[in-house]
């Protein structure tokens, strides 16, 4: 089982660092709910990972994995898991959904020569991760950080001081020329750097108090999926019919 284990809280990442090592990356789109999924792969084991999948696209993704010749290792949805069998669903254990395994801060998911270091950035939902590439080259922030802005702290147990504090220790700390890739962009930026954050970010450059004043009064629209995401999350993006 080398290089596809998950180990424990607080445990060493893999001294098979990503550095020097070119890693399979690809930034995908699904327009609805302006989602971008990752799939992250070891052209030499060609064990992957996929992270933000969208069910509407989960068929898309399934097909791109195979074509690729990639064997899925682990992905945060049940039906990537039934469409590409040996594949496990993952989710964060504070989200409270059901998972194949639940992760926690500081566990490290393998994947060949890789390993994404798991950093729990609570705020926007209580089971909000970011997935650090172990070179500290590039982060996956989720709905946490995005580019200029971050999630939104008005539901689903959304805690505007509980998020300034996930981005700034948890996201701002890492290397300024870390790369990050957010789950949503609504202006069709694709990348941005922790520096650029750090600097230029509207909200997160704030003082925490004026953050979460800002965060109060975003008076922003519910998002379309949200009342069919939410519940098909809590069983890891599978939809089980009204009872
Ligand atoms: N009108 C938009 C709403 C998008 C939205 O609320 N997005 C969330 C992230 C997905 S749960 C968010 O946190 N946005 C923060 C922000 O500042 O936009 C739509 O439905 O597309
Ligand atoms: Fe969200």
């Amino acid at each position: 089982m080398a290089g596809a284990t998950l180990r424990v809280a607080g445990r060493r990442l893999s001294q098979r660092s990503g550095s020097g090592v070119p890693i399979l990356l690809r930034q995908m789109f699904e327009p609805k709910s302006c989602t971008y999924t990752y799939l992250l792969g070891d052209r030499e084991s060609h064990e992957a990972v996929l992270i933000d999948p969208v069910l509407e696209t989960a068929p898309r993704d399934a097909q791109l994995i195979k074509e690729l010749g990639l064997r899925l290792l682990y992905a945060g949805s049940g039906l990537l898991r039934s469409l590409l069998p040996g594949c496990q669903s993952v989710i964060s254990r504070l989200s409270g959904a059901q998972a194949d395994l639940h992760i926690e801060d500081g566990d490290s998911i393998h994947f060949g020569r890789f390993a994404l270091e798991t950093r729990s950035s609570p705020g926007h939902t209580p089971g909000c991760v970011t997935f650090v590439l172990n070179d500290h080259s590039m982060a996956f922030t989720g709905d946490a950080l995005l580019i200029r802005g971050c999630g939104r702290t008005d539901f689903q147990q959304g805690c505007a001081k509980t998020l300034y504090h996930s981005v700034h220790e948890k996201i701002f700390t890492l290397p300024g020329d870390c790369l990050i890739y957010p789950a949503h962009d609504y202006r069709g930026l694709t990348v941005s750097t922790v520096e650029e954050e750090r600097t230029l970010n509207p909200r997160l450059t704030l003082s925490c108090e004026e953050f979460v004043k800002v965060m109060d009064n975003l008076n922003l629209p519910k998002p379309q999926q949200i009342d069919f995401a939410v519940p098909a999350n809590m069983h890891c993006g599978i939809q089980t019919p009204p009872t």
